[in-house]
């Protein structure tokens, strides 16, 4: 069942067009991720579907609910960590908890909250003496608060150092697998293929690919890639027809065959069948830093 659904969304700030046909959808209770470069307009779309920005045209649904009419209504049920959140210095974790927890009819005991986040000793500390792991735990807790179905978390992991990354993706895996619904916004390929079960790459403002990590990755024509440079000709003809390549390229006089699965042995007998020697042999597996690169023309 999709819990989110996005058709076609556009939204232009004067005469710059930030989301240009904008569509995708969520299922109950998975790990969904929004990627893209900076100004893709993650950021826009995520608000348009938080009920935060009204989209130009186009249309979106979230639990059933159109966020531009029913936006109080829809608050209610989900979580939202922003990107640039702040709290007042003086304010105390306990606080902010209770404060946030007025704001819902049925809000989760702040006291466990504490305890899933790693927050329990920092109860009385002021948010000004948290350190960033801390604060971004707190955010956490706080988008929490509510009980939601379904949770954005904007950039949850900027800042942190690599332990507390994985810890935190943990308890993101946790949260889905008691039936939350978790939208992602990321720029770090390895949290969105850790953690994601499918995610979409904005570019532009429109979406350029969509599926699960492995998809996206595959989506390039394979995950495995050989160069060499074969010491005879060698019959591309031949490459291209084995059963798990892809693509055969040759530039000067390197040859470059793409493929999947047992593309590696594949070649490899092929050559030996032949008696082609070769010299410069060199294997890459594909990433999704590669796919997205290679989509939005960026590194990472
Ligand atoms: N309020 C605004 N007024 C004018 N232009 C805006 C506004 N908000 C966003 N934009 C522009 O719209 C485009 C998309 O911005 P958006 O913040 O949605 O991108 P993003 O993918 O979230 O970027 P980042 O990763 O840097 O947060 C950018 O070119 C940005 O400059």
């Amino acid at each position: 069942m999709a819990v989110i659904e996005v058709m076609d969304l556009t939204k232009t700030y004067g005469g710059h067009t930030a989301l240009d046909g904008v569509s995708f959808t969520v299922e109950d209770g998975e790990i969904f991720g929004l990627l893209g470069p900076n100004g893709a307009g993650k950021t826009t779309t995520v608000e348009c579907v938080e009920g935060l920005r009204r989209a130009d045209s186009g249309s979106v649904r979230v639990l059933g609910l159109d966020p531009t009419r029913q936006g109080r209504e829809l608050r209610r049920q989900i979580g939202v960590q922003l990107q640039e959140a702040h709290l007042p210095d003086t304010l105390r974790v306990h606080e902010a908890l209770d404060l946030y927890a007025a704001f819902y009819p049925c809000p989760r005991n702040p006291g466990e909250l504490l305890a899933q986040w790693g927050l329990e000793e920092q109860r009385d500390a002021r948010f000004g003496r948290l350190s960033g792991g801390q604060k971004q735990r707190l955010f956490m807790a706080l988008a929490l608060v509510g009980d939601p179905r379904v949770v954005f978390l904007d950039e949850l992991t900027t800042g942190l150092d690599p332990q507390t990354r994985r810890v935190t993706w943990e308890l993101v895996r946790r949260l889905r697998d008691g039936g939350v619904t978790v939208v992602l916004v990321s720029h770090f390929m390895d949290e969105v293929a850790a953690l994601c079960d499918r995610a979409a790459i904005l570019d532009k403002g429109r979406i350029v690919s969509e599926g699960t990590p492995d998809e996206l990755v595959y989506g390039g024509g394979g995950r495995t890639a050989l160069s060499f440079r074969p010491t005879q000709e060698v019959d591309l003809a031949a490459l291209s027809a084995l059963p798990s390549v892809t693509r055969v390229e040759q530039c000067l006089e390197t040859v470059t065959v793409s493929g999947s699965g047992s593309v590696i042995d594949e070649v490899t007998a092929l050559l030996a069948r032949n008696r082609i020697l070769v010299a410069n042999l060199r294997i890459h597996e594909r990433t999704l830093d590669d796919a997205y690169a290679a989509l939005t023309g960026r590194l990472t």
